[in-house]
Parts: C-alpha cells; sequence; structure tokens
C-alpha cells in the first residue's frame, strides 16, 4: 500500500482498478493530472503494484482506505459487485458526500444512490476501450443532485478518454453502452471476418492483417475527418457495376442492417438485465 500522500479537494478515489480504470487514470497522468490527486482500491497486487509503478498513483487494498479525503468517487468494478462494494462504503459516503461518477454498465444512478445511503450527486457513464489512446467516447448521465460544478468534474475525468456526450434521459444509458460501450468490438469482429476472408482469397496472414487494419484504420479517419455522412463515403466507393457493389449487394441480401439492429437491440436489453439482476 501506498498512503504516503495527504488527500485534499479535488482527488479521485477509483474503486476497482482494472483495464477501463487502468485506461482512464494512464489518459488523466497523461493528460497533465497530478498523480498525487488519484487514490486507488483493487485487490489485486499485481494490478496495484503497475498503477502504482506507471502512474505513481497512491494505491490501496482497500476501498474504505482509497476514498478517505477523496471528493470524487470513480466505481470501476464488475454490475455484479457494484452493489455489495457500495453498501461496504455507504457509511463514508454519507460522511463524505463524493461525487460519484460510475461506468458500470446497467447499473443506474439511482441504485448507485440508494445502495450508497441516499441523497448523493451520481453521474453514470459509459466511456469505451479507445480510452486506452485518448481517442475513446464516453455518454454522461447526471442525477438531480449533481450541481455544474459537479459536471464538470465528471466530464474532466471523462474527457481525458476522449469525446464526451451528455445524455438528459437515464432510460437511453443502456442504448449508450450497446452503441459506444460494446461498439469497439463490432468494428473489432468485422475485422477479424475480412482478415479471415482475405485469407481464403489466397493472401499470406500479414498482407491479410496489414490491408485489414490499414483499412480500417483509414475508413475511420475519413468517416470523422471528411465531415461527410457514412452514406455518402460508402457511395463514392461504390462504382455502379464494380467490385464493391457486387459486396454490398451480398450485405444487404445476408440482411445486414437488420442483423446489427438486432445485436444493438439485445446489448440494450443486456443493460437492463444487469441491473435487475444485480439489485
Ligand atoms: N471493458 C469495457 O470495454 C468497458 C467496461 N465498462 C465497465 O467498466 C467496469 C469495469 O470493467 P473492466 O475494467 O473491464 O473490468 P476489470 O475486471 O478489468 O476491472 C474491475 C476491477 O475491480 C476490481 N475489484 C473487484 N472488487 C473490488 C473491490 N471491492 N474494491 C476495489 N476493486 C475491486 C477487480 O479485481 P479482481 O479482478 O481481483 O476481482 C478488477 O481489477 C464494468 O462495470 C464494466 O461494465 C464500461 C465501459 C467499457
Ligand atoms: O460488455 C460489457 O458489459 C462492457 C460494457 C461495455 C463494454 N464492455
Amino acid at each position: 500500500m501506498n498512503a504516503s500522500r495527504t488527500p485534499s479537494p479535488g482527488t479521485t478515489a477509483f474503486i476497482g482498478g482494472g483495464n477501463m480504470a487502468r485506461s482512464l487514470i494512464g489518459g488523466l497522468v497523461a493528460a497533465g493530472t497530478d498523480p498525487a490527486a488519484i487514490r486507488v482500491a483493487e485487490p489485486d497486487a499485481t494490478a496495484r503494484e503497475s498503477l502504482s509503478s506507471d502512474f505513481g498513483v497512491a494505491v490501496f487494498a482497500d476501498a474504505a482506505a482509497a476514498v478517505e479525503g477523496a471528493d470524487t468517487w470513480f466505481f470501476a468494478v464488475k454490475p455484479q459487485v457494484m452493489r455489495d462494494v457500495c453498501a461496504a462504503l455507504s457509511a463514508v459516503a454519507q460522511a463524505q458526500r463524493p461525487v460519484v461518477v460510475s461506468i458500470a454498465a446497467g447499473i443506474t444512478s439511482t441504485q448507485l444512490d440508494r445502495w450508497l445511503g441516499g441523497g448523493l450527486p451520481v453521474v453514470r457513464t459509459m466511456p469505451n476501450t479507445p480510452a486506452l489512446l485518448g481517442a475513446g467516447v464516453t455518454g454522461l448521465f447526471a442525477n438531480a443532485a449533481v450541481d455544474t460544478a459537479g459536471r464538470a468534474r465528471a466530464e474532466a475525468l471523462l474527457s481525458a478518454a476522449g469525446e464526451t456526450v451528455w445524455i438528459e434521459d437515464e432510460t437511453r444509458m443502456d442504448a449508450v453502452t450497446a452503441v459506444s460501450g460494446s461498439g469497439p468490438a463490432y468494428v473489432f469482429l468485422l475485422a477479424e471476418a475480412m482478415e479471415d476472408a482475405a485469407k481464403a482469397q489466397g493472401l499470406p496472414d500479414d498482407a491479410a492483417r496489414t490491408l485489414v487494419l490499414q483499412t480500417v484504420l483509414g475508413a475511420a479517419r475519413m468517416l470523422v475527418e471528411s465531415g461527410e455522412a457514412p452514406a455518402e463515403l460508402r457511395r463514392r466507393v461504390t462504382s455502379p457495376g464494380g467490385t464493391t457493389q457486387a459486396a454490398i449487394e451480398t450485405f444487404e441480401a445476408g440482411g445486414l442492417r437488420t442483423l446489427v439492429g438486432a445485436a444493438i437491440a439485445n446489448a440494450t436489453r443486456r443493460g437492463g438485465e444487469l441491473s435487475a439482476a444485480n439489485d
């Protein structure tokens, strides 16, 4: 445990130091946040050691020790353990009145507030793994107890991971999770399928990998940098009667749009189930 620093206002305690917390902490420190203002509770000793040595943050095995004096509590544990983790901290939460931020899929601001004893400002957020590169996007919802300073605090924490989008209706946070939280995996799945197809067409493994990766990167950059709609960019690749048209017709005939819609609807539904199952 590294408890040598004295917490002060502006200190954030991360509860859970796993994959997402690590990405977000790395982004914050890279963006100039003083590591002394970050405290992390993480049960795994190896993960604690690497957070401490890589980023210089204070690490703790015990969440109650990590939150001491921190005015923002950032919950980055799995939805399945959130209730117990919050319950163990509720007395301190009521005494300390932190701004609560969560990245857990499905878990609602009402549940977090209830488990922490009630009456707290809670910002429910949904980042994604490109946060690791500062290229993520996060949807944020603030409950009625969050003031302007609390919103700014949450936004500052998440903006180190990339773009931020405020969502006014919390019932839409499961859709945010389904679109952008899980979304990187859909792009990775497409890349996997394209790489397999490239090899099936006789391309060597390394050529298949490079062709797919650079195609995904180039297409993503065009989407972001050109200012054009996806449909227009697609139209420009698709010569009438050409190769792209043959592929697109195959995707459409196979019901790609319906399949994507069903996948995102299922992910959205699962968010609601995570909330109910862990209440
Ligand atoms: N992965 C993703 O793409 C995204 C994930 N999320 C959300 O982020 C959250 C974390 O996910 P992710 O980082 O992938 O998961 P991880 O399992 O990598 O991280 C969670 C960490 O919390 C630790 N932990 C468990 N119990 C406690 C406790 N009582 N006190 C402190 N730490 C504890 C776990 O330790 P141990 O393993 O030893 O139990 C683990 O290291 C989830 O709620 C998920 O829904 C949100 C957006 C995207
Ligand atoms: O799959 C999950 O449940 C988490 C939330 C979004 C991305 N990963």
